[in-house]
């Protein structure tokens, strides 16, 4: 096995002063040290690996460990007896912290990978006990698979190491009590500390200012999770990364974007860049247009007073399908290092050009009554203003200026209060030049097109649409889909993003968070855009809730000669 001799100093006591290399190998003090080559595969993993390998049927979480035929060492395990992990969830009392948040934290522990010695403090202005915050978690802990032993019994030990501690936001003296009380739980062990914001973002500095000048750790790492939205544009994005860099180093900040934990987001790259069949296809030669399409079955319903600020094009499209189009359409990266990844992504979004106005349509739900029932618009919600144009629907078309993609269409759209909840990639093929068969197709070529669908979610799944003969004595073509179900062919529960988000972010790999280039690049794909609809008050085109969504997105995919693939499928 390859390794590597380096050497580690100490880190300090600020969060700013942390260095990346006291981030990369937090709980080694002034020496030289040898460790695997294979850096990105943790202690914890190892060590869940060793000790469950013989008890795992199929790789999940922890377990994916199984082929890095990496060592457990002695060194390693001592040096994990005497650190602790504290884990603050700032904004506890949170809707993002109820639903998501605790329930992957307990995952992670009942799957073995949060370290033997760890807590878990719930910070927020809201007056709790500890036991308040226990019961209130209590309620959205599930165990993975239902009936599997020992789930009571796991929640309750979880629940032991859940805290709370009630303060300001921009309090010093309160970040100090709780700084003291982290301190209790730690023992004096080495401390390494991870910070989860989340809160409205107008309140990360202030946290982040009072976190790292009275409760960073001053023997261990400090990272801190920052939860989106990172900004409303370009100036305001700039304007808060440099704020959080007075008290942060870059290798402190973990922007989660929630959308690349996910499993089918994160199998991208597999498909792309470990089949052969793939990527030979996969450029402006083969490829007609691609399709990023999200859509929720739901309005905004009691996040309007957040959701009234941003808007469905800043709330979806300029982070999680900006996102997956990045790592669709990259190049192929150097290693499976972050730095490598994140690099090939910064490339491929500054080869884009930014989104134009006339490539753009926007719509806003109205209240719909069906089966008896009456389903409100947008700004009959109390915390919408009765004259908003803000978008809960967008259709893009975007382009990327490099010698890959040149002329390919890549269609976004993102709804609220559509009639279905999914999210797709959808990659359609040009046509089969000298189609023998061209006459079983009639006159529409198009429908004998293939399809490559990944299904982000729900019931993930990755299909290629294909055509075939029907059997029989006549010559009869269809479309059949060569069809990975995987609820079926992988029957495990598919962990939540967040937990493979939490995990990659206390083991200090960042390839899953975003950069700041990368937030940069991202930004400047659509802040002109967002800036002309504003100004020029572009009024959004009204569908009603539980359709598909307005019209407008018809014709722009038309403009471009694409069909929404999604609508083929209805
Ligand atoms: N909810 C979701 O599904 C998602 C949320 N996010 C992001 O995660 C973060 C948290 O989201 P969410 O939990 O929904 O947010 P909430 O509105 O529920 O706020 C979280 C907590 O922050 C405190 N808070 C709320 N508003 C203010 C304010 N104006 N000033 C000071 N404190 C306030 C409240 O705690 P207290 O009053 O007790 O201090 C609240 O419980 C946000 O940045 C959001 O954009 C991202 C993806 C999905
Ligand atoms: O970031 C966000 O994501 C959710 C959708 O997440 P999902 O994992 O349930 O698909 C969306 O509802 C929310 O508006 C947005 O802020």
């Amino acid at each position: 096995m390859a390794t590597h001799t380096m050497i580690v100093r100490s880190s300090s006591s600020s969060l700013a002063a942390s260095s990346p290399l006291t981030e990369t190998l937090p709980l080694f003090t002034t020496r030289s040290l040898t460790f695997p080559r294979k850096s990105s595969f943790s202690r914890l993993r190892l060590r869940f690996f060793a000790e469950k390998l013989s008890q795992i049927d199929s790789s999940n979480g922890c377990a994916s460990l199984q082929d890095s035929g990496d060592n457990l060492t002695e060194e390693h395990d001592t040096k994990e007896e005497s650190s602790t992990l504290s884990i603050t969830v700032v904004g506890a009392s949170g809707d993002l912290a109820k639903k998501k948040i605790f329930p992957a934290l307990f995952a992670l522990f009942y799957e073995g990978c949060l370290p033997k010695d760890f807590s878990v403090f719930g910070y927020a202005r809201t007056k709790l006990t500890h036991e308040d915050l226990r019961v209130m978690i209590s309620r959205t802990l599930t165990c993975r698979i239902d009936q599997r032993e020992n789930c009571a019994d796991k929640m309750d030990q979880f629940l032991q190491r859940c805290f709370y501690h009630s303060g300001q936001y921009n309090s010093e003296e309160d970040f100090a009590e709780l700084n003291t009380k982290l301190k209790e739980k730690e023992e004096g062990k080495l401390s390494n500390r991870l910070y989860y914001l989340s809160i409205p973002p107008n309140i990360f500095v202030d946290v982040v200012r009072c976190a790292s000048l009275r409760a960073s750790s001053v023997n261990g790492w400090t990272r801190v999770i920052v939860e989106k939205p990172f900004g409303r544009d370009s100036e305001s994005s700039g304007e808060l990364t440099r704020c959080l860099k007075q008290y942060l180093t870059e290798e402190q900040i973990f922007r989660i974007d929630h959308y690349l934990g996910k499993e089918l987001v994160e199998n991208l790259s597999v498909l792309r860049f470990s089949n052969l069949v793939f990527e030979p296809l996969w450029s402006r030669n083969y490829i007609r247009n691609v399709q990023l399409i999200f859509s929720e079955d739901f309005g905004t319903e009691g996040r309007g007073g957040y959701f009234d600020q941003y808007g469905i094009i800043r709330d979806i499209m300029q982070n999680h399908l900006l996102q997956i189009l990045a790592l669709f359409a990259m190049e192929t990266p150097v290693s499976l290092d972050a730095e490598d990844i994140r690099s090939e992504k910064v490339k491929v979004l500054r080869s884009m050009k930014p989104l134009l106005l006339q490539d753009m349509i926007v719509g806003q739900y109205k209240g719909h009554s069906k089966g008896g029932k009456a389903y409100p618009g947008y700004i009959d919600d109390p915390t919408v203003p009765n004259n908003s144009l803000t978008p809960t629907f967008a259709a893009a078309a975007m382009f990327i200026n490099n010698a890959r993609w040149d002329g390919v269409p890549f269609l976004m759209k993102a709804g609220k209060a559509l009639h279905t909840r999914g999210a797709e990639i959808r990659v359609q093929f040009r046509h089969v030049p000298g189609n023998l068969y061209k006459k079983n197709f009639a006159t529409d070529l198009d429908k004998a097109t293939n399809e490559l669908v990944i299904r982000v979610q729900p019931d993930e799944g990755i299909y290629l649409r294909i055509n075939n003969k029907v059997p029989g004595l006549g010559m009869r073509l269809d479309r059949s889909d060569l069809n990975l179900l995987y609820r079926s062919r992988y029957p495990r529960e598919i962990p939540d993003a967040y937990e493979r988000l939490l995990l990659d972010a206390i083991e200090g790999e960042r390839r899953l968070f975003i950069r700041s280039d990368e937030l940069d690049a991202a930004w400047d794909l659509f802040t002109p855009a967002l800036k002309e609809l504003e100004q020029k008050k572009i009024v959004p085109e009204l569908y009603p809730y539980g359709s598909r969504g307005p019209v407008g997105a018809h014709y722009l995919a038309s403009k471009y000669n694409v069909r929404w693939g999604d609508l083929e499928d209805a």
